[in-house]
């Protein structure tokens, strides 16, 4: 039977969602993620396909938007809801969900598309690249110390409850997210869903979530945690014992460590578990004993597909000053290529332009998601045959305009 590819009608979610739901192995999923669903779903953004009259895959968008390096914010199609029927794989589906949801976003306000992936061998060939990157750490209490130097910043800690932090987060979100490229926007119904709620069926076996914040001296929250307990302490199950962080940020360095002291704090406990830190987080400089600090699971996270690039690139603050003519040579939408000329001033301000001028530079368009947060350096992607330079010193340039002084970080599942 042919297929038929269309945007879904409001009520049509729980049918539209079930392939994507059986794609992950969810074969009847709950009222309450129904619910949840309901609430963050945006049908107008969604593309599906119909074998007949039974939907066989899909996927969908939300309006969201993206800190770039120095806190300009661009707006951005946050990619979601992704499947196709394990009936219907590999036969071209997703790539003709890809390109007609590119097309549409292309053709709206955002310059951006960012996506969490499921797997990472997905989304490269849709002209995506790996942006930001995290890691666990896992952290004994027992051992692990704050250094004497590292001071605690003016201000308090406070264990708040989640009624209390749901008036407070999502602002304190908004305050400091500039500090951190690959931020992305987190919308009312994402705070709701994702954390407030709480559903006992997200704590793992857990306890309800607990959240600790800290508050500057005139009383603003610039920094939180929230966590749980997955293994009840108990003298004969202390080793299993485990304190999961969902949420750890901090307006600057000394909050985020601050929050870190109040959590080792609990030294009842085995191990704080952090899942998704930023490569850079401060504690492995601030603790006396780094071997205590045990970081695993290094991985991909937000996926950045650039689809018009000076609208992208032309708001973000350059690590330096200079003059690049780049080609971007994008394979799944050549529209969105091109030559492109950066340049800018020594502090940082600069322009992103179209050009017909020969290029310094050539790179795909997954390469070009790859270095544009400032994660990874254009010469690294050089080496490893991914990036091809055209007039010596374009790669030294271009590395030095690329950088970003804190790691690119995305704190946020969606
Ligand atoms: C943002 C998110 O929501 S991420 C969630 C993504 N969804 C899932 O992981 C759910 C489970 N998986 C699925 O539903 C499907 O396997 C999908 C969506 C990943 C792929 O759908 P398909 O319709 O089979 O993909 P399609 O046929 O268009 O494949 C395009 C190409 O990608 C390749 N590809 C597709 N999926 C994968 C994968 N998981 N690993 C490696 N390669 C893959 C195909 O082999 C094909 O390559 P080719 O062009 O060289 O032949």
């Amino acid at each position: 039977m042919e297929l038929t590819y269309r945007v879904p009608r409001p009520d049509e979610l729980e049918a539209f969602m079930l392939p994507v739901w059986r794609g992950f192995a969810v074969p009847a999923p709950s009222p309450e993620l129904v619910e949840d669903e309901r609430d963050l779903w945006e049908p107008a953004r969604s593309i599906g396909v119909l074998d007949g009259d039974e939907w066989v895959g899909g996927a969908g968008a939300f309006t969201m938007d993206l800190t770039l390096p120095g806190g300009a914010v661009v707006p951005a199609a946050g990619v979601t809801m992704v499947g196709v029927a394990p009936t219907h794989r590999r036969r071209g589906v997703l790539s003709e969900l890809m390109r007609r949801q590119l097309d549409d976003v292309a053709a709206g306000p955002e310059p951006v598309a960012v996506l969490t992936a499921s797997e990472a061998a997905i989304y490269g060939r849709f002209g995506y690249g790996v942006a930001t990157r995290g890691v666990r750490l896992r952290v004994a209490p027992e051992w692990a110390r704050l250094r004497p130097e590292v001071p605690s910043p003016a201000g308090r800690l406070r264990q708040v409850t989640v009624a209390q932090a749901r008036a407070v987060l999502p602002a304190a979100y908004e305050r400091i997210r500039s500090r951190r490229p690959g931020a992305v926007g987190r919308s009312e119904a994402w705070w709701e869903t994702h954390v407030f709620r709480d559903r006992p069926d997200g704590r793992e076996g857990g306890t309800a979530l607990m959240v600790l914040v800290h508050e500057d001296e005139a009383g603003t929250v610039d920094g939180w945690a929230t966590y749980r307990a997955l293994e009840r302490w108990w003298p004969d199950r202390l080793p299993e014992s485990t304190l999961r962080v969902e949420d750890l940020l901090g307006a600057d360095d000394l909050v985020h460590l601050e929050l870190w002291r109040g959590l080792l704090a609990h030294d009842l406990y085995a191990e704080v578990d952090v899942l998704h830190a930023a490569i850079d987080d401060p504690l492995l400089l601030a603790v006396r004993d780094a071997r205590r600090v045990r970081a695993s699971a290094l991985s991909d996270w937000l996926w950045l597909r650039i689809l018009d690039v000076p609208r992208a690139l032309g708001p973000r603050r350059w690590g330096a000053g200079g003059d690049l003519v780049v080609e971007v040579v994008d394979g799944f939408r050549p529209a969105s290529g091109g030559r492109f000329r950066i340049e800018a001033d020594a502090d940082g301000t600069g322009t992103v332009d179209a050009t017909d001028a020969a290029p310094d530079l050539t790179l795909g368009a997954e390469e070009l998601g790859t270095v544009a947060l400032g994660g990874v350096a254009p010469s690294a992607l050089a080496r490893v045959g991914r990036a091809v330079e055209h007039r010596p010193g374009a790669l030294a340039t271009a590395d030095a305009l690329f950088a970003s002084p804190v790691a690119p970080h995305c704190a946020t599942m969606f």
